[in-house]
C-alpha cells in the first residue's frame, strides 16, 4: 500500500485490500477488533475482506443503509453492541462503509468510553474524497444534518479503488459533486481538469488520480484549520443551502443523495457569490450548465422558502443568528464568513427556481 497523505489520519491507497487491512490492524490494534458495516457495504464490499483472521465474526455489526438511519437510535445500537461484546478502551473499530457509517461509526468510536481508535475504509466515492478524512464525525438530530458530533480523526484511512466499482451511477455522481466542490474552492486549473471529465461515461480506474488529488485538497484545508475555526469553512461551500435541501427532502420522504444536495446548493451559493462578491456570471452559467446536466434540478417551490430558511438557521457556521456562507469571488478564491440576509437568500432560491 502507498501513503497518500500523512496527516492526523494516515491515508493509504490499497494494493491488496486483504493484506493491507491485516497489516493496518496489526499496526494499530491494541485489543479487540470490531467491524461496522451497513447493509450495502456488507453485501458488496465485505466479500473482499472476508475471512481476515484479525476480525472475529462475532465482533461484526451491520446497520441499516441510508442517511435517515444516521440517528440517535442507530448510534445507541452501536454503543450497545460494543458494550455487550466486551469492547474496552484499547479496542479498535473498523468502519467499512460509505459516508453515513463513517460519520456515525467515527462518532461511536469517539464517544465510547471517551474514545477508542478507529480505521475508516471508505467504500463510496463520496466517503473516499470527503467523509472518511478530516475527522468530522456525527449524527443527524431532528432533521438537522450532523447536528450532534465531535472532531476525531481515524487513526488511518485505507482507500481502495475496487470498492467504488460496486457503486451505482447515482452514488458515483454524488461523490463527484464533492470533487467538483474541491476543484471550485481550490483552483481554476483543478476545475478545468475536472470539468472535461465525463463522469457519465467513465471508467472508474480513470478516476483514481482525480480521487487522490481531491483527498489532497481536502487535507490541505483540514491541516490548516482542523476544527473549522476559519479556512476549513471553505470545505463547507455549497453546504449551507445543500444541507437545507437534503433535510427538506428527507422530511418530505423523498430523500436525495448528499452530493446531489451539495451540487444544487453550490448553484444557489454561486449566485450569492455573484451578487455579494462579484463571482463572474459567465462562470456561474457554465458551472450551472455542467452541474444541471449531471444532477438535474431540485424540486421545491416558493412556498418552501421559509422552511428551507428555517433549516439554514441550524447551520454550524452560523453566529449571532446570522446565516453564514462560504462564497466564491472567483474559482479558487474563497470568501468565508459571508452572512446573507433572508431577502438575499430568497432571491438566490428564486434564481435557482428560474433555471
Ligand atoms: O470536512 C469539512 O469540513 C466539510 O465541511 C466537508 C463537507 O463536505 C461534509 O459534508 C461535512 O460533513 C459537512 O459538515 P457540517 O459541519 O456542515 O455538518
Amino acid at each position: 500500500m502507498q501513503v497518500i497523505e500523512d496527516s492526523e489520519s494516515k491515508v493509504y491507497g490499497a494494493d491488496d485490500i486483504k493484506k493491507d487491512l491485516s497489516e493496518l490492524i496489526n499496526k494499530y490494534s491494541r485489543g479487540k477488533v470490531f467491524l461496522l458495516m451497513d447493509t450495502g457495504s456488507h453485501q458488496h464490499c465485505y466479500p473482499k475482506i472476508k475471512e481476515i483472521p484479525e476480525i472475529d465474526t462475532n465482533n461484526i455489526m451491520i446497520i441499516e443503509q441510508g442517511d435517515h438511519h444516521k440517528n440517535i437510535e442507530t448510534i445507541a445500537k452501536v454503543w450497545h453492541f460494543l458494550s455487550t461484546n466486551g469492547a474496552d478502551r484499547k479496542s479498535l473499530l473498523i468502519n467499512l462503509a460509505g459516508g453515513m457509517p463513517c460519520d456515525l461509526g467515527g462518532f461511536a468510536a469517539a464517544t465510547f468510553k471517551r474514545g477508542i481508535d478507529f480505521i475508516n475504509i471508505p467504500t463510496t466515492l463520496l466517503s473516499q474524497v470527503d467523509a472518511s478524512v478530516g475527522g468530522k464525525t456525527g449524527i443527524n438530530f431532528h432533521s438537522f444534518k450532523n447536528e450532534i458530533g465531535v472532531f476525531k480523526h481515524a487513526v488511518s484511512v485505507l482507500v481502495c479503488n475496487d470498492f467504488i466499482k460496486t457503486q451505482d451511477q447515482q452514488n458515483i455522481f454524488s461523490g463527484f459533486a464533492e470533487m467538483i466542490k474541491h476543484a471550485l474552492i481550490f483552483s481554476e486549473d483543478t476545475w478545468n481538469q475536472l470539468k472535461v471529465f465525463d463522469i457519465r461515461n467513465t471508467n472508474i480506474d480513470a478516476l483514481k488520480p482525480l480521487v487522490i488529488n481531491s483527498i489532497h485538497i481536502k487535507e490541505h484545508f483540514v491541516k490548516a484549520d482542523p476544527t473549522e475555526q476559519n479556512v476549513r469553512k471553505s470545505l463547507n461551500f455549497g453546504h449551507t443551502i445543500g444541507h437545507a435541501f437534503e433535510s427538506f427532502a428527507m422530511q418530505n420522504n423523498t430523500p436525495i443523495l448528499h452530493g446531489f444536495a451539495v451540487a444544487y446548493g453550490m448553484i444557489v451559493e454561486l449566485y450569492l457569490g455573484h451578487k455579494n462578491c462579484g463571482f463572474p456570471l459567465s462562470k456561474l452559467q457554465e458551472i450551472n450548465r455542467i452541474l444541471s446536466a449531471i444532477y438535474g434540478h431540485f424540486t421545491f417551490s416558493q412556498k418552501d422558502f421559509e422552511s428551507l430558511f428555517y433549516l439554514m438557521t441550524h447551520d454550524k457556521k452560523n453566529e449571532k443568528n446570522k446565516i453564514n456562507f462560504t462564497l466564491l469571488e472567483d474559482i479558487g478564491q474563497i470568501k468565508i464568513n459571508q452572512t446573507c440576509t433572508k431577502e438575499e437568500i430568497f432571491e438566490a432560491l428564486e434564481f435557482y427556481l428560474n433555471q
